[in-house]
């Protein structure tokens, strides 16, 4: 038994040997249970590494059971993806996931952050900072119009010049949306379960029926709602959907993750333990046998087949349903594997010289924030991380929906000329005070990156269509014997991580038969109790922390799984190592030009100052 958390660390330390530095400010490791007797010890295997899935296997080692992770591609994180131009400070985008909002929906993620703190050492550290939803200078310029010092939400259509707008409509776009959704909103505020249960009355209209049939807003007024608020076609989606997006919206408080939202997942892996989990292990087989649940994984180093007791699938839809070799679920879960409606999502990021947007704007400077525009671009995300920097920085555009679609059939030299000639139309000609030369964007470019999600296995992120909250969300999340679902489409808060994790819990306290399991949570209070969701029971605890049981015990957890394993290349080691566990491998080897994965496309600019 290790006596300090420094040995203790050291101890669990993977076998390619990851640095293990000790727990700050611990001297003593708190005396470990005893872990779950082997009869009550489940193996369960999980498919896909995104956060849904690592929350889950925290989860269950932390209840004492063993997990193995298969993920597709080189990394964890899924759809949580930053990309970093360099390794020097805020040279980075969020080619994913990019804020939480700090409400008590998104509780779970935020005592998952203070969980992993509590736990992993400071070079790991996942620190939050603000995330600045809009700023002073953010511009609006829609139907070629830019009204300086108005704010998006409070355009009336009069000031864009809408046409076909009765008097009686010509309000704020914010108050037009909360005429039309405050109640739903005030009735999930109060108590959620009956919000739902309200809302889902409403689940076969499309966001665009109900505006117009229902609150009789005329077209061209929905048609500027969606504009200003939006993007192209999103209320073609589910009432349940857009609603609950806007809740979420209505936030005051949001934050990010210093240095980039990936750390998140990556100092989950790192509790999870790198050997519990096999990178690069495209699953292609799911069968419930009488032996337990088998799994079938391939990449370049061969293919591998493992049975477990329970399995969690914590992949997208659209993944699943390519695994073509598993058992035929009933017709309404196999309906909502093939139905369940994913918007593409695109965004962009480009490095320049300067960060020229926090001196100068159309509408002044802006420091974080978006600017809304109808150009191609359609918004133009303002860095929370650096403000007030010296040197390069980083703009972000992000399209949805229909207006990420249309970016998809351009070449990537075309996309990003597409992307520059639209930020040049914003900022071409001013004037920057500091060098007091003229901007112009082209010459400022060092380089850009962008992210087509719709080209990876999850095709963008969940949205879905009239009636099918009430239609396909239950079968979807309802296990199938001993194999149980989780993922962010399986929750009320699709498009954010939280309902990622919520997904996990859920599918956790099912497969445990325990519906009061307590979501991660360091029990140290930083957030607000009152923000917290009713979960039941509390954290076990002993010496003042969080017990973990299971993560450590990982040459425990690794002989007790079944597999055989072959090599794609005749094995050249006798038997020893070919259906052995000590051979566990830990990368099939999908990484390179996956088919998994956003399709993510770097290029130079012309006046790139550096080379690497
Ligand atoms: C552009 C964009 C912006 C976003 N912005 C935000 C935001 O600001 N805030 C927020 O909270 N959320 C945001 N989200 C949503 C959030 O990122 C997701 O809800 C969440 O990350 C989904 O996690 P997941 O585990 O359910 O799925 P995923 O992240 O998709 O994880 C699934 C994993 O399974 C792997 N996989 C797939 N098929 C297989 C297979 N056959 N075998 C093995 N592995 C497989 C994949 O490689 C992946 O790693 C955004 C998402 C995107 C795409």
């Amino acid at each position: 038994m290790p006596s300090t958390p420094g040995d203790h660390w050291r101890e669990m330390s993977n076998p390619q040997g990851r640095p293990t530095p000790p727990l700050e400010g611990l001297t003593q490791w708190p005396a470990k249970p005893d872990p779950l007797p082997a009869s009550q010890q489940l193996n369960i295997g999980i498919i896909g590494g995104g956060v849904a899935g690592l929350y889950a296997a925290l989860l269950l080692q932390r209840e004492g059971h063993l997990v193995r992770i298969f993920e597709g591609t080189d990394r964890v994180g899924g759809r949580v993806y930053t990309h970093y131009f360099t390794q020097e400070e805020n040279q980075y985008f969020e080619a994913g996931a990019m804020r939480i909002p700090d409400s008590k929906f998104h509780a779970i993620t935020f005592d998952l952050i203070d969980y992993v703190q509590s736990l992993v050492p400071t070079d790991r550290a996942v620190d939050l900072i603000p995330y600045h939803l809009n700023s002073a200078g953010n511009d609006l310029f829609i139907n070629g119009q830019r009204k300086p010092g108005v704010s998006v939400s409070s355009t009336t259509p009069a000031q864009l010049d809408w046409p076909d707008i009765p008097e009686k409509f010509n309000k704020s776009a914010s108050t037009l949306l909360t005429d039309a959704i405050s109640l739903f909103i005030d009735a999930l505020e109060n108590d959620f379960a009956k919000g739902i249960e309200q809302l889902l009355k409403f689940d076969n209209y499309s966001f665009r029926t109900y505006l117009m049939s229902v609150m009789e807003y005329p077209s061209s007024v929905v048609d500027f709602m969606e504009t200003v608020l939006s993007q192209t076609n999103q209320y073609a989606l589910s009432v349940p959907e857009l609603v609950l997006e806007s809740v979420d919206f209505s936030t005051k408080q949001w934050y990010t993750i210093d240095r980039g939202m990936s750390r998140l997942p990556n100092a989950m892996a790192y509790l999870v333990g790198y050997e519990c989990i096999t990178y690069g292990a495209r699953v292609t087989g799911i069968r419930d046998t009488a032996k337990g649940v088998e799994v079938k994984a391939v990449g370049y180093n061969g293919a591998l087949s493992a049975h477990f007791d329970r399995v969690i699938v914590a992949i997208p839809p659209a993944a699943l349903k390519m695994i073509a070799d598993r058992d035929r679920w009933p017709v309404d879960k196999e309906m909502a594997i093939r139905s369940m409606h994913f918007e593409a999502v695109y965004k962009m990021g480009l490095r320049f010289k300067t960060r020229f947007w926090e001196r100068v704007g159309q509408n002044g400077p802006s420091e974080g924030g978006q600017s809304t525009t109808d150009l191609p671009i359609r918004w133009l995300v303002f860095p929370s991380n650096g403000i007030d920097t010296e040197g390069p920085g980083v703009l972000l555009v992000y399209a949805w929906m229909t207006d990420a679609t249309t970016w998809l059939p351009l070449t990537p030299i075309e996309r990003r000329s597409l992307a520059l000639y639209c930020i040049a139309k914003l900022y071409d000609g001013l004037v920057d005070p500091e060098s007091g030369k003229s901007i112009k964007v082209n010459d400022l470019l060092i380089s850009s990156a962008d992210a087509i999600w719709s080209s990876s296995t999850a095709t963008g992120n969940a949205f879905l269509l009239p009636g099918q909250f009430k239609t396909r969300f239950e079968p979807a999340r309802r296990p199938e014997g001993n194999v149980y679902f989780a993922g962010e489409h399986l929750s009320y808060h699709h498009t954010w991580i939280s309902g990622a994790l919520q997904s996990a819990l859920y599918t956790v306290s099912l497969m445990l038969d325990d519906d009061t399991l307590p979501p991660l949570n360091s029990g140290d209070g930083k957030y607000p109790e009152a923000n917290r969701l009713p979960w039941k029971g509390g954290l076990p605890r002993q010496g003042g922390l969080p017990v973990i049981l299971g993560p450590r015990d990982h040459m425990e957890a690794v002989p007790k799984i079944k597999f055989s394993f072959s090599p794609t290349f005749e094995w050249t080691g006798g038997d020893e190592g070919k259906d052995n566990e000590q051979a566990y491998p830990l990368d099939l080897g999908m990484g390179v030009a996956s088919a998994l994965g956003p399709q993510v496309m770097s290029l130079r600019g012309p006046q790139a100052m550096e080379r690497y």
